[in-house]
């Protein structure tokens, strides 16, 4: 049975008009003729963008778009009145407030025609300003989490794990397009006197030091890895033993002749050096973990060659 109070029918039930239920939604509204020129903004509107409705009504709704994005905007609200798509529009934005903030808003909009057969826009907006300043935030720490869960603190270079994941990758592209792939491991030599001698954080520095000269040093394409301690492996695509040989042996010398402390102090590397032969990454590290000890063997501070 029927409310006695409530009417049958259910288009009949609204005791205001539209207009009233617009100024009243704490949505902003607002309504826009075929032009473009706004015809209605409800208090939440004006509100949300820090005009009067005398400011707004009879102005173009660019008055709130970020300048760089008048030109889109004007199309779409033309395309948008012309079309014979659903007549409904959802979309992320960024407008421009009286006071020149900048704030996110997703626009609900659909055409209405008028009484005068005249199509209209209509739009309802809701600011998501602090949802996207949040997103992004979150975004950036992921960033930040997975820089650090990639590099190695102290010197920035990529960390071991990253680094061996790396030359897996490296290994598998080189046997699908058989191209060249060199490894050099990098120790530094007598660095435990260093840290005896002038303190762990002089060791440290000269670690820092260190890795900026292989990252100044390296080609772009070549990857420095530090697989912990005083131990430095660096990859090198593309890059055939020999020419990695020359390369390396730069490096080296370099290293031997460039003070790396305040006291001035120099360090030297020795290198093992090997070329992907179509070994397993673990082999192809293990021939240049056994060139470097022969380099440390035979007096440090040089660059073995593993042997074929
Ligand atoms: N300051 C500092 N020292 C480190 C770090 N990691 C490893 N070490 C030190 O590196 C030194 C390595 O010493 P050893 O393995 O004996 O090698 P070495 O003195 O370089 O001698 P050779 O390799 O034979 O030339 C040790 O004293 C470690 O404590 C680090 O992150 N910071």
């Amino acid at each position: 049975m029927n409310h006695p109070n409530r009417p049958a029918s259910p288009s009949a039930c609204l005791p205001f008009t539209t207009a009233d239920v617009l100024r009243a939604t704490p949505l902003g509204a607002c309504v826009t003729d075929a032009d473009g020129f706004f015809e209605f903004v409800n208090p939440a509107y004006c509100e949300f963008y820090g005009y009067t409705q005398e400011e707004l009504v009879g102005q173009h709704f660019t008055l709130v778009v970020p300048k760089a994005s008048h030109s889109t905007m004007r199309h779409l609200h033309d395309d948008f009145i012309a079309g014979d798509d659903r007549g409904e529009l959802h979309q992320e934005w960024e407008v421009r407030r009286k006071d020149g903030q900048l704030r996110t808003i997703i626009a609900e909009a659909t055409r209405m025609i008028g009484d005068d057969g005249r199509p209209r826009k209509m739009t309802f907006i809701i600011d998501i300003s602090v949802r996207k300043r949040l997103e992004e935030r979150l975004r950036q720490a992921n960033e930040h989490l997975e820089h650090m869960a990639r590099h190695d603190p102290l010197t920035g270079l990529l960390n071991r794990r990253a680094g061996l994941a790396r030359l897996e990758e490296e290994v598998t592209r080189c046997r699908r397009y058989a191209s060249s792939l060199s490894v050099a491991m990098c120790d530094l030599d007598a660095f435990k006197a260093i840290n005896d001698t002038h303190g762990h954080a002089t060791g440290d520095a000269v670690l820092e030091a260190l890795s900026q000269l292989i990252r100044d040093d390296m080609r772009r394409t070549d990857i420095a890895v530090r697989l912990g301690g005083e131990e430095f492996l660096l990859i090198m695509p593309g890059v055939t033993p020999a020419s990695a040989e020359q390369a390396v042996d730069r490096l080296r010398r370099l290293i031997a002749e460039t003070p790396v402390t305040p006291q001035r102090l120099t360090v030297t590397i020795s290198v093992g050096l090997a070329g992907f032969d179509g070994e397993t990454p673990e082999r192809l590290l293990e021939h240049a973990d056994r060139a470097m000890y022969r380099a440390k063997r035979d007096g440090r501070n040089r660059v073995v060659k593993a042997a074929d």
